[in-house]
């Protein structure tokens, strides 16, 4: 995947397809990618993350959706980023070492979560430990704390992270502290990191801010009208960017409110793209019908800017 272009812009966090026993379903990566650049306009990936049901995965059906993603995005994709982070700091090393003998175009990894780090230092320590098993690669962190239960601040952990980290190249960043966020961009003065905002429904905000571009699960389905809202965004035409921003949020904060979360992602991938994605994994349990054709019947009902 070399040689490297700066990452910015849309990055889609993959659902990780299954076979309706369970089992991951790496003969629908091809279409996944296809669909991914031609409908979506979507060439930066985000690979077992938390859409992508990273940590109810074994660590070899990560290796193998990590090598398919990879073999399928060659000469399509632009980054393929793999998400290495786990409980077992052994593993994640792992997995750090099989992201770079794949040549990933960057590694990814959240807190642990079960015993947590309490501290910057603690959290740095653990981050550094992965990020040097992979010396040539990307590493960016993910700071997500609603769900790692792990709120050190990014602002702080930004402090001298580049003598500890020497591949230290930015944030996923999915939270909605904007504040800490428009911090560490300004601190950022030189622009030597990434900043990528990972709440989708709140992604014209992080723009404002100076965002560089974001992670999130739909872009997987979604992706060609945020596109048209960075566009918009960009030239600036705000009024226009806005009312993207409005329907996107228009249909998040429908289902949201039915229930949102991986294992509808999946289903909404499915109907919109007609890949089937699967069941999730345990303990997540597969949308009901209910969800799927009420979002369905959501969904067409948005008329977009551009006629569609
Ligand atoms: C909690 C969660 O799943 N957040 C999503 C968002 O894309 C989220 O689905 C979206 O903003 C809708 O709420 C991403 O930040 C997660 C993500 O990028 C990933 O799969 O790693």
């Amino acid at each position: 995947m070399t040689p490297r272009k700066k990452l910015e812009g849309l990055v889609a966090a993959t659902v990780t397809p299954m076979t309706p026993d369970g089992q991951i379903n790496l003969s629908v990566i091809h279409q996944y990618v296809d669909y991914l650049v031609s409908e979506q306009n979507v060439k930066n990936i985000f690979v077992n993350g938390t859409t992508g049901e990273g940590l109810s995965l074994s660590i070899q059906e990560r290796k193998q959706l990590a090598e398919e993603w990879m073999c399928q995005g060659k000469d399509k994709l632009d980054h393929v980023i793999i998400h290495v982070g786990a409980l077992s700091l052994l593993e994640s090393q792992e997995l750090a070492r099989h992201a770079a003998a794949i040549d990933a175009s960057g590694i990814a990894v959240i807190a642990p979560s079960f015993f947590k780090p309490r501290n910057k230092d603690e959290l740095l320590g653990f981050l550094q430990k992965v990020a040097s098993e992979a010396p040539t690669v990307p590493f960016y962190y993910y700071h997500i704390p609603a769900l790692t239960g792990v709120k050190i601040r990014v602002e702080e952990l930004l402090d001298g992270i580049r003598e500890q980290i020497p591949t230290f190249q930015g944030v996923k960043f999915s939270d909605t502290d904007l504040l800490d966020l428009a911090q560490c961009i300004n601190k950022n003065e030189r622009e030597q990191f990434v900043f990528l905002y990972g709440v989708d429904e709140q992604l014209l905000s992080a723009l404002a801010i100076g965002t560089n571009g974001a992670v999130g699960s739909t872009y997987n389905y979604l992706g060609r009208k945020t596109n048209l809202m960075l566009q918009a965004f960009a030239k600036p035409d705000l009024a226009l960017a806005q009312k993207y921003q409005f329907l996107m949020g228009e249909f998040l904060s429908f289902v949201i409110k039915l229930g949102f979360g991986v294992a509808q992602t999946k289903a909404v991938m499915t109907f919109v793209s007609g890949i089937p994605m699967g069941p999730p994994r345990l303990p997540l349990v597969s949308a009901s019908e209910e969800f799927i054709a009420k979002a369905k019947a959501k969904l067409e009902s948005i008329v977009w800017p551009d006629g569609d």
